[in-house]
Parts: C-alpha cells; sequence; structure tokens
C-alpha cells in the first residue's frame, strides 16, 4: 500500500535496518478479531457453538483470529451481543490492565466502546464503569454497543476530561486512556487512515494526549491504576509523551506489562532529543510496542501508569431522591409478570428516575448534575399512558432463565431472520410481553396479542439485507 512519504522517512530513520521488515508488513492481508462477551457466555460454550475458524489472540484470553469469509457481523448471534468485532492488537490495552469485579473504572476516551465492551466483561457486573468521550456523534455507538453486551452497570458520558474531573474528586480505581491520536498503527486496517494523517498533525495530537493525562491524573486515587494507550508508532505521542507526564508528575510511576511473545519494549532512547535520566529510561522501558512485523495485529503502543501517592479528594455527593409512586407501581406490575425476581436482585444498585424513564443506577456515584449524562445505569423503560414499556437495553441485559415468558428461535428458524427485520410475527400465545431469544439468548421484545407477536425490536438495531 502506498504509505504517505514523510511516514516512510521518519520510520526508516527510528527502525534503520529493522524498517524493511516494517514495511514489508504493509504488503500482508490485515487481521480481523472478536472477543466473546462473557457476560453472556463461556469462552468453552462460544467455542462450541460459533462457526467461524478461530484461533486465540496471544494476548486477550477471550479474543480470537476469524477469517474474512466467516463475516461474524452476519450471524444472528452478532445480534444477541455475544462478541465484538475488534482488531487484535485493540484488544491488548482491555487486557493489560488488572480489573477486579467491584473497582470504579473510567474508560475517558470510549467511543465506539472496544475497550468498555471489554472491561465491562472483566467487572462482572460488580462495580462501576463510567464510559466517556468528547464526541456527542461517537456516544451513540458507544451506548449502543454497551447495550448489545448486555453492560447494566455502566454509566456513559459526553464530557470534556476537565468537567469529569471537577465531579469525580479521586473517585476511580482505574482509568483507561485510549488517547486520540495520529493513528499511524492503523492505516493497513483502515487506509482512510493515511489522509487524515497528513491533517491530524503528530504535534496536535500530543497537545491533546498531555491534557487528557493530565485531567486523568486528578481522578485516579492514590495506589490506582491508568492504562495509557495510541495507535500510533510516533514518539512523541508515546514514550515522549509518558516521559514529560512524569516529569509534571512524580507521584506516578511505570508499572510492568505482563510480556506476550511478540511484544516489544518501549524506546526511551526515541523519548526526547536531550539525553535522559537512567531512572526514566528504565521506567520508559517498562512500557509495550506492538508491531506489526513481530505480532498478528496493527500497531499500539501501552503505558501502565500508578500513582503511588497524592491527595485524596472527595467526590461530589448524589441526594436520593424517592421515585414518583405511579412510575413504581407500573414498573413493579410489568417486573411481576415478565420476571421470576426481582430486578434490583441482579444489580447492586437502585432505581432511579429521570422524567418518564426508569434506570437502576449503581450504588456510590457522585451527583452527576450538570453533566451531560447519556446513560445512568441500566436503562430499564419508559413509563407511558400509564403503562411501562421495556427498553432494548433491558432486554439484553436480561438472563432469559430468569423470565417468565420468552420466544426462542433457532438459529436456522427463518422467522428469526423476520423478527430482526422488524416484522409482526404469527404466533399464538398468552397475551402480554415476551422476551425474543435466539436460543437462549435475548434479541428484544416482542408483544404478544391475538394470534400475533407485535415487533418491538428498535429501528436503528435491524437487520440490513
Ligand atoms: C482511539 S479512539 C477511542 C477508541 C475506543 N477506546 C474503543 O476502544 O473503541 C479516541 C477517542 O477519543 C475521543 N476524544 C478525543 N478528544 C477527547 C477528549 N479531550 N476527551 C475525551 N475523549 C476525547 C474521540 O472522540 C475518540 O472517540
Amino acid at each position: 500500500m502506498a504509505l504517505p512519504p514523510l511516514f516512510k522517512e521518519r520510520m526508516q530513520h527510528l527502525l534503520g535496518n529493522e524498517a524493511q521488515a516494517f514495511f514489508q508488513s504493509y504488503e500482508q492481508p490485515r487481521h480481523y478479531g472478536l472477543r466473546i462477551n462473557t457476560l453472556k457466555w463461556t469462552v468453552e460454550e462460544a467455542l462450541q457453538a460459533l462457526p467461524f475458524h478461530l484461533e486465540p489472540v496471544p494476548w486477550a484470553k477471550e479474543g480470537f483470529y476469524f477469517h474474512e469469509a466467516d463475516r461474524p457481523a452476519k450471524h444472528p448471534y452478532y445480534h444477541a451481543g455475544l462478541y465484538y468485532i475488534q482488531e487484535p492488537s485493540a484488544m491488548a490495552p482491555g487486557a493489560m490492565i488488572p480489573i477486579e469485579p467491584g473497582d470504579k473504572v473510567l474508560d475517558l476516551c470510549a467511543a465506539p466502546g472496544g475497550k468498555s465492551t471489554q472491561i465491562a466483561a472483566r467487572l462482572k457486573g460488580k462495580g462501576v464503569l463510567v464510559s466517556n468521550d468528547i464526541s456527542a456523534e461517537r456516544v451513540k455507538p458507544l451506548v449502543k454497543n454497551l447495550e448489545l453486551f448486555g453492560v447494566r452497570n455502566g454509566i456513559v458520558t459526553n464530557e470534556t476530561p476537565e468537567r469529569l474531573a471537577a465531579v469525580f474528586g479521586t473517585y476511580f480505581d482505574k482509568i483507561v486512556i485510549d488517547a486520540p491520536c495520529s493513528g499511524e498503527g492503523m492505516f493497513r486496517k483502515n487506509p482512510e487512515m493515511v489522509k487524515s494523517w497528513e491533517t491530524h498533525h503528530i504535534e496536535m495530537c500530543t497537545v491533546m494526549q498531555r491534557d487528557i493525562l493530565d485531567q486523568a491524573a486528578r481522578m485516579l486515587k492514590p495506589g490506582g491504576l491508568m492504562l495509557y494507550s495510541t495507535c500510533t508508532f510516533a514518539p512523541e505521542e508515546n514514550e515522549g509523551q509518558i516521559a514529560q507526564f512524569l516529569s509534571r508528575h512524580p507521584h506516578f510511576e511505570v508499572e510492568e506489562i505482563s510480556m506476550v511473545p511478540g511484544f516489544q519494549l518501549g524506546r526511551p532512547e526515541w523519548a526526547s532529543e536531550e539525553e535522559l535520566s537512567e531512572s526514566m529510561k528504565q521506567k520508559l522501558r517498562r512500557t509495550v510496542r506492538l508491531w506489526p512485523h513481530h505480532v498478528r495485529g496493527e500497531g499500539h503502543f501501552l503505558a501502565l501508569l500508578r500513582k503511588t501517592d497524592g491527595e485524596e479528594k472527595p467526590c461530589r455527593e448524589e441526594q436520593a431522591a424517592p421515585l414518583p409512586e405511579r412510575t413504581l407501581q407500573n414498573f413493579r406490575e410489568f417486573e411481576r409478570e415478565v420476571c421470576l425476581k426481582p430486578l434490583e436482585e441482579m444489580l447492586e444498585g437502585r432505581l432511579v428516575t429521570f422524567k418518564q424513564h426508569l434506570y437502576v443506577k449503581p450504588e456510590g456515584l457522585p451527583s452527576l448534575q450538570g453533566l451531560k449524562v447519556v446513560k445512568s445505569g441500566w436503562y430499564l423503560g419508559e413509563l407511558k399512558k400509564n403503562r411501562f414499556e421495556p427498553s432494548q437495553a433491558l432486554a439484553m441485559g436480561l438472563d432469559s432463565r430468569d423470565v417468565a415468558q420468552t420466544v426462542s428461535f433457532s438459529v436456522e428458524d427463518e422467522a428469526l431472520l423476520r423478527y430482526l427485520k422488524g416484522e409482526t410475527l404469527n404466533i399464538q400465545g398468552e397475551k402480554g410481553w415476551k422476551l425474543v431469544c435466539v436460543d437462549r439468548f435475548p434479541l428484544g421484545w416482542g408483544k404478544q396479542l391475538h394470534g400475533i407477536l407485535k415487533n418491538a425490536y428498535p429501528p436503528a438495531w435491524r437487520w440490513l439485507a
């Protein structure tokens, strides 16, 4: 493929003898990956059921390469959120930051949700995940992907890091910064990136990254961990950015990342034109680079940073408002009819309303008043003319075994495709809301009337032929 001459020159200068192998990798086909959603099933179950050519991605337990001809986005299981299609190297940041169920995690540059869906699965429904992105447009697919994945303990905001920091204090145990970058590592995956490289100047990206890193540092608990990643080779955005961050924030250390065959260490000698101290060089040697001529994946850079010290700052406390009686009554009626156990038992959270909309909000969050909050937890549904209407997010976050009334199709059933296309189905059954599934995995809602199942699958989610 045609690479920008200036990029070639820079890489030749950096890599010397290795440059030829690096450039040759651009003549090889790109790699395709998917990540199993362990919130819904196990890797073993997935390997038995999926009809694709799957081979493990060495750095992500749930990650697998597939063949381009498998077309997993055209399988009904994709619509059940049973896997996420993700470039293999892009699975590394979410795999390499230690996450414990119960952690409070911020994914600061989250859209469209690759890292967020991965972290949510590792939280196993416990703790909180705040996924933020500055772009109002890109936040939409982020919300959809979290809903599709069945994430219940996720908040989505559309904010600047600075405004988040004013509210959250030092709330977070872990922060992921998958920074906006010049994207050099994505030229093979997305040739459009070659064009935008010329306009997304490296210097412009380094300024944005510097600000994002500084604000993130404010929101991290002392002792907490922060993973910084880019998909570019430019040292200014990688080792250079981290060297400057460490100079501004002496109470941060670089932690080692578990090395996987093919991973390469960071290159301190590229960080600055001036000679660095031995201790700084040692720190930068703990960062990691993924190169397309060393791993089966595109280019990436990772740095795992620990805040060793610093002041704790409380977050803004929330005043819980009582729920409107009518909303609660209508919801409880729906819950008795449809669910086999109370929804709050499925999540450590509490019911909250925003206008006519009902959510389960994870416990312990600060007051988010004044922030642009796009999703406040598990969205259950809306009160409409004294009836409760369940949401798509509720359907996707349920386990069909907890639901009284389900309609289940097998993958081969032609009615399945008709449901996904939004058609009304001729089905007999008891009146009321039905959770429509493929095998045991929820896809959405249908409402049973006399001899027909009215289709409540959202138009924006429909299967396009
Ligand atoms: C590399 S992409 C993130 C990809 C995402 N983490 C994933 O895995 O799907 C970088 C994102 O940063 C967002 N962004 C750019 N500047 C930002 C800022 N100052 N604060 C928060 N997000 C920002 C962009 O809108 C973009 O969606």
